[in-house]
Order: C-alpha cells, then sequence, then structure tokens
C-alpha cells in the first residue's frame, strides 16, 4: 500500500521470535523517590566500547537480528499454511494453550479472586499493519475493553507514546501506560502510588480538561531523547521507507517499509547515532528498532507498579493477566511467571514462538473473544 495515503493498512503477517538480541544491562540500585535520585537509581550500567570495530560489530549484529526476525517464505506463504497450522496446532497443545480452549480452567483458578487485567496495544488490540500512525483500533474490539473495563481493573501498558495509545483506544476509565511503562498514568480521579518510593512522585495534569496522576521515571532524558531523534530523522532521512516515530520518552526506527538491502544501512544509521549516548539503549521489536534510556524499568516493572497502585500486589486472591505480542511484552510475562504476584501471561501470536506466557492466543480477533469470554464469565457468576 501507498504509506502515504493515510488509509488503513493491510495486515502485516510477521516475523518468527528470534533470540533476544538486547544488550545485557547490569541494575546497580533498586528504585527510590525523588525524581533526579530515583532515575540514578533506575540507571542500568550498559558496557559500550567505541572502536570501529567494535561498532561496525555490533551494527552487524543488529543487522543479523534484523535478517533473523523476518519472516521465511515457509511462514507467509498461503500455501503453507497446513505445514504451519500442523506446528501451530501442535504448539498450542503442548506448550502455550490457546486461552480461549482451555477458557474454563484459566475460569477456575479465577474462581474466588480478583482479576486485573493489561493489554499491549500494537499486534494485541491492533493487528500490525504497514504504517505505524494507521494502527486503528476497531469499534468492536474497542466496546469489548471498555465493557471488560467495568468488570476488572484494566491497563493499557505499550511502546508508544501514552498520548498516541491513548488517541487510538480513547477510554478514559483505563489506565495507560506509555513508552513502554515509562509514563503512567491514571484514570481521573485515581491516584499513583509506588511502596519504594519514599515520597509521592505523581504529578497532578491536566488531560482532556481533567485531573490525572502521572508516574514518569524517566522524565531527566527528555533532553537527550529529543536530541536522539532530531539526529536518527536526519541520518535516515535518505532511506526509502523508514519511519523515526516519537513515543516521548524512547523512539521507534520502524524498518518495515525498507528494502532489505537497505536494512544494514538503518542499523549502521542507528548504532552511529547512538554510540555516542551511554545512557541510551537499544531493543528489537517486530520490524522496529527501539531506543530507550539505560534505566531499570520495562513493561514487567509498569506492571508490578500498576497492581501496587492498585492495592493488588501480593495478594493471593488476585489474579493478574497480561496479553502481548512481542519481545517486550516477556518481561511483563515473566514477572506473573516468577511471582510474586503469580498470574497469567497470554502470548499474541499466529506461529510458535519461545516465551514466559501461559497461553497463548492467535490473534487480536482471538484477543477480543478472550475479553468478551471475561464478561460472560463474570456476568455469569450474578
Ligand atoms: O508495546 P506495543 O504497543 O506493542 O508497541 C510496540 C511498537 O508498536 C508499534 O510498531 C509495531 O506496530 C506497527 C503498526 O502495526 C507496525 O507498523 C510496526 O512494524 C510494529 O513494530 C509502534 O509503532 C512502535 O512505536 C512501538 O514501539
Amino acid at each position: 500500500m501507498d504509506i502515504k495515503s493515510g488509509h488503513p493498512s493491510p495486515v502485516m503477517t510477521d516475523s518468527p521470535q528470534i533470540s533476544n538480541s538486547r544488550l545485557t544491562v547490569r541494575q546497580s540500585r533498586p528504585p527510590h523517590s525523588s525524581s533526579s535520585s530515583q532515575n540514578n537509581n533506575l540507571l542500568l550500567t550498559v558496557p559500550r566500547k567505541k572502536t570501529g570495530i567494535i561498532d561496525d560489530v555490533k551494527a552487524n549484529a543488529w543487522f543479523d537480528a534484523m535478517i533473523a526476525s523476518s519472516p521465511t517464505p515457509a511462514l507467509v506463504n498461503k500455501d503453507n499454511d497446513a505445514t504451519t497450522d500442523m506446528t501451530y496446532r501442535e504448539w498450542t497443545q503442548v506448550k502455550y494453550p490457546s486461552a480461549l480452549t482451555t477458557f474454563e480452567k484459566i475460569m477456575s483458578v479465577a474462581k474466588g479472586k480478583r482479576i486485573a487485567l493489561f493489554l499491549d496495544y500494537d499486534g494485541t488490540l491492533s493487528p500490525i499493519v504497514e504504517e505505524p500512525d494507521a494502527a486503528y483500533m476497531s469499534t468492536d474490539m474497542r466496546t469489548a475493553v471498555q465493557n471488560v473495563a467495568k468488570y476488572f481493573p484494566t491497563a493499557i501498558i505499550s511502546g508508544r507514546s501514552r498520548d498516541k495509545v491513548y488517541e487510538f483506544v480513547g477510554l478514559s476509565e483505563l489506565y495507560y501506560a506509555g513508552s513502554h511503562g515509562m509514563d503512567i498514568m491514571s484514570p481521573a480521579g485515581e491516584s499513583l502510588y509506588h511502596k519504594h518510593l519514599t515520597r509521592t512522585v505523581s504529578i497532578n495534569e491536566q488531560f482532556q480538561g481533567k485531573d490525572v496522576n502521572l508516574f514518569q521515571t524517566a522524565s531527566e532524558f527528555l533532553p537527550m531523547i529529543d536530541k536522539v531523534l532530531c539526529s536518527l530523522v536526519e541520518s535516515t532521512k535518505d532511506i526509502k521507507g523508514v519511519k523515526v516515530e516519537d513515543n516521548r520518552f524512547c523512539i521507534s526506527v520502524h524498518y518495515r517499509n525498507v528494502e532489505d538491502k537497505n536494512w544494514k544501512l538503518v542499523a549502521q544509521c542507528v548504532d552511529d547515532v547512538i554510540k555516542t549516548y551511554p545512557k541510551l539503549r537499544l531493543t528489537h521489536g517486530r520490524k522496529v528498532l527501539e531506543i530507550r534510556p539505560v534505566i531499570d524499568w520495562d513493561k514487567g516493572k509498569a506492571l508490578t507498579f500498576l497492581l501496587e497502585s492498585l492495592g493488588l500486589n501480593n495478594c493471593e486472591d488476585v489474579l493478574p493477566i497480561y496479553v502481548g505480542d512481542d519481545r517486550t511484552d516477556e518481561d511483563a510475562f515473566k514477572v506473573l511467571r516468577d511471582g510474586p504476584n503469580y498470574g497469567y501471561g497470554v502470548l499474541v501470536s499466529a506461529m510458535p514462538k519461545v516465551s514466559n506466557a501461559f497461553y497463548s492466543l492467535r490473534d487480536p480477533s482471538e484477543v477480543m473473544e478472550f475479553l468478551k469470554a471475561l464478561v460472560t464469565w463474570k456476568r455469569s457468576l450474578g
């Protein structure tokens, strides 16, 4: 499709999961309260070498990751659906059962518990499309999310900027965590609180005419992120199809619409820019390189923060459920798998992948069915 046309893009097939190629990070100290020391304490150290050879190796490593995560013809060719389906069936039977076919089993665990629901956006509530700005949510999906939020506290946790994901979802009754959880907003009238913080760092702000509370872990990085954003826009401007997306506390460099032969160039441009910023790190999503602050904060930490804010952490009668499709969602799946806030991760994938999730759903349409089933189940309890 013509990505400039502004028309909704066709749904894209996507890549199998590759081994996590993010830079290894090491935690310095646990989160703390005041805004500047808070970030220092969240800082991770990433060893970076600056010789030309090492930089080349790093850019090549990102290029290899980009290649490895692109779909093989066998996985996207419709003629091979039967083979792919069989593998998928095996995968959902043995490793990650469908959350729809095992719904009764999940609900038998949920009985007598309070469910808290966490939803990723892209690839979970909206299908993956060519043009990031056109990743609209269907009206039916919006209704399903709205209905589920009447019964269970519900949060959207996304790599997008909070404003952007709110623009897509448009439901003021939800919690929103944008920029991979670095920018959390409560619904109007609700507060945000974290026990590890010695004082409240929530910011009262007017959002669309209402008072909301914000929790932002990476505010001090904003000037740096803005600078890097400009550099990336400039350095990639001649590569056809590249899109640099401003996600406020992080940046996405999309290469979905870039010819394969230019992927290496994209990796090189990104590496050239961020190698001079030791406080930034690079991760890899679905046809996207993501630049973010080197702080000990991710979707898993955001999930824990939200459970705490909701007064639902460390409670045996709470069952958190997190639904997501991407590598960054694995941090949240892991939190629910490892405890102490035990719950279920549900991986959205049409292809076999290795995951920390317990269950799976094939695509956003199955996510919608799952949300509807939750509502029906809750209503049936009277
Ligand atoms: O955490 P998420 O809500 O899943 O956000 C992750 C990234 O999602 C978006 O990119 C992905 O979806 C696009 C629209 O379908 C697609 O064109 C792109 O290839 C995908 O990577 C978003 O644009 C990124 O900024 C997010 O980081």
